[in-house]
């Protein structure tokens, strides 16, 4: 499971908790404006936007999990089983497979509206990058400065929702999770009025009593529920150090701790990396699991203008900062 939100304080954010039982080795990888951009079915890109993100590199292609362009459209894969579907090559269509929609969409376009204007011709293939590497059941979470779309390919077809909640987590569908908030309307940062009845007393013993009732379990609607709650009424200074805190504490209200969440496997799924990105300054800030410390790489320190690759391996080992 994995759960991704924007946070706009003076600039704008965009990150993930990637939540796995597994890690693939992935990295913080930049691609840079003049990277040979190679897809089956559509046409090769060899000038594009640049993108930052975490990823695995393999033969030389980067398979983003997440990432961010220059222009910061930024763009993250969460699982979605069951309900992905993805369909046979059609004549008429942009056919692009899912490992390359992330590439597809931030070589090309700057804002989210670009970005519909792609998604109206697209159809994504079912094109495995390899055998090693199958397809995944994935949807989307597609962010720029103003606004969220979520992109589900189901059996129904390609589905484009408006995002007003700017939090994206795994099943049910989009649609299912935007009306379950219905059933949390009552939830208030505020302490509410007794309604419960006139002829009790009801005391506030607590302060936060206006959440009782908001989800604390790991399942995906109720990471959905409770990222949302945190997000829509979180409070932030506008420094980059006080957003960047805060959006690691959104991201960390739906953190999964080894041992809550176990697998099929009798491995425990737990959140890999934490990652929240700058989409104007393009600075890729993360934690992983074995390391609280705030790790970072901007693309604007690299060049550009090149054609090659950079990938920082992920920073794991904790850091504790003594003091005597
Ligand atoms: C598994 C992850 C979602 C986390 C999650 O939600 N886990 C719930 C597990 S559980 O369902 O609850 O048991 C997703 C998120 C992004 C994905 C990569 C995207 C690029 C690439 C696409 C290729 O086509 C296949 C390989 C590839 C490297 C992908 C592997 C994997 O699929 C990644 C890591």
């Amino acid at each position: 499971m994995c759960t991704s939100i924007t946070l706009y304080t003076k600039d704008h954010y965009f990150g993930r908790n990637l939540d796995l039982d597994v890690t693939y080795g992935e990295s913080v990888t930049i691609t840079p404006r003049n990277f040979l951009f190679k897809f089956q079915k559509v046409p090769d890109i060899q000038n594009h936007y640049s993108l930052i993100g975490m990823a695995i590199v393999v033969d030389n292609y980067p398979l983003y999990f997440d990432a961010t362009n220059e222009k910061g459209l930024s763009m993250a894969g969460l699982n979605f089983p069951e309900n992905a579907c993805f369909f046979l090559e059609k004549a008429d269509k942009d056919n692009v497979s899912p490992y390359e929609f992330i590439p597809w969409i931030l070589s090309q376009c700057k804002s989210v509206k670009e970005a519909k204007g792609l998604l109206a011709k697209i159809n994504l293939v079912n094109i495995n990058f390899s055998d090693e590497l199958p397809l995944s059941p994935l949807h989307w979470m597609i962010s720029d400065q103003l606004q969220s779309i979520v992109v589900e390919s189901t059996k129904n077809g390609l589905n484009v929702y408006d995002n007003p909640a700017g939090v994206l987590a795994n099943n049910p569908a989009f649609d299912f999770q935007m009306f379950n908030l219905n059933n949390y309307r009552r939830l208030s940062p505020k302490v509410s009025e007794n309604t419960f009845s006139k002829s009790l007393d009801l005391n506030v013993y607590s302060r936060g009593m206006g959440g009782i009732g908001l989800p604390g379990d790991l399942s995906s609607t109720s990471r959905f529920v409770k990222a949302a709650f945190t997000r829509l009424n979180s409070v932030s200074g506008t420094s980059e150090p006080e957003s960047v805190g805060q959006f690691f504490h959104i991201l960390k209200s739906v953190e999964q701790q080894k041992g809550l969440c176990e697998a099929e496997n009798g491995e425990y799924e737990y959140t890999i990396y934490s990652s929240c990105c700058n989409m104007d300054k393009g600075i890729y800030y993360y934690t992983t699991y074995e390391n609280s410390q705030i790790t970072a790489v901007d693309m604007h320190k690299e060049d550009l203008d090149g054609t090659v690759l950079t990938a920082y391996p992920l920073v794991n080992e904790q850091q504790i900062r003594f003091m005597n």
